[in-house]
């Protein structure tokens, strides 16, 4: 049901946050009373940065998707001179707003949200889909609390398009910062980094400046602070997902599988 959608189908609430490209709000829609966030983003944007295509592929791909830890996407439209995408509401926010309210996550919290992770990552990588940025700014939390992936901005269609990233480098795989061809398994480098960050508060590559950050992530410059909270199974989940080789990172198969995951997430992807 392709319905043309407009935006007097829309009553506009509060703005929910912004990216590089647009705003996003949380919006009713009238006949239905449904809640969703709407994604706005201007056109005049999108000529400037040449992004028109990357968009289309976004809206292409989250379209396709439909997974309990992925955002939907419902539909979209536009008007003379901005594009307006219709958006899954989540209503708990960015998971990276706890983080930084709690410091650091529980064991338990950290293995739920990267089982939730690794179960839309399976998903979207049977699809043909690499998200590529996955970071704490783009997982959100619906009203149950669940992980939910946002943003596929930066997704792509299994090809090896290489996109000049903006933002931090912390979350890139030496493969991406390196500039190499990279494959479906820099997302599973970047489940080392979540998991590493959920239980220390901080990226493990985390450094004074953006070079010193590159060094420490082309040599896997890795260290565990001494920190009773974190287990030795939690530790060799995060070693072996942070290993530049990336044939030999662990499967996502394989992370559904290890005894931390197995030991204290909540397969249903709640926490309570
Ligand atoms: C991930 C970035 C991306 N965001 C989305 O696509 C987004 C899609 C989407 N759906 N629902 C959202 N919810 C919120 O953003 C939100 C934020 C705070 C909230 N609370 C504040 C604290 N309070 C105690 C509870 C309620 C509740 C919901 C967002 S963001 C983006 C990309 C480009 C431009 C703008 C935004």
């Amino acid at each position: 049901r392709n319905h043309q959608w407009s935006l007097n189908d829309f009553e506009i609430g509060k703005p929910l946050g912004r990216g590089k490209f647009g705003r996003v709000y949380v919006a009713r829609e009238l006949k239905s009373k449904f809640v969703v966030a709407l994604k706005v983003i201007f056109k005049e944007q999108l000529e400037k940065y040449r992004i028109q295509n990357q968009l289309r592929r976004e809206m292409e791909i989250q379209k396709s998707l439909n997974h309990p830890n992925v955002l939907r996407l419902y539909g979209w439209f536009h008007d003379a001179d901005r594009v307006f995408l219709i958006l899954e509401y989540a209503h708990n926010g960015e998971l990276y707003k706890e983080l930084s309210k709690r410091g650091h996550l529980t064991e338990k919290h950290a293995a739920t949200y990267i089982l939730s992770l690794t179960k839309a990552l399976a998903y979207c990588h049977e699809k043909h889909v690499i998200h590529r940025d996955i970071k704490p700014e783009n997982l959100l939390l619906d009203h149950e609390g669940r992980l939910k992936i946002a943003d596929f901005g930066w997704s792509v269609q299994s090809r090896n398009k290489r996109n000049t990233m903006c933002g931090t480098l912390d979350y890139l795989a030496p493969e991406m910062v390196e500039n190499k061809a990279h494959d479906y398994s820099v997302d599973n480098w970047t489940l080392g980094i979540l998991c590493y960050e959920f239980l220390y508060g901080v990226p493990p590559f985390e450094a004074e400046s953006q070079a010193d950050t590159f060094k420490r992530i082309i040599k896997v410059d890795l260290r565990f602070p001494s920190n009773p909270l974190v287990s030795s199974d939690a530790k060799n989940l995060i070693s072996r997902l942070l290993v530049k080789d990336s044939s030999q990172r662990l499967s996502l198969q394989k992370i559904m599988e290890h005894p931390w995951i197995i030991k204290n997430a909540n397969p249903i992807g709640i926490c309570k």
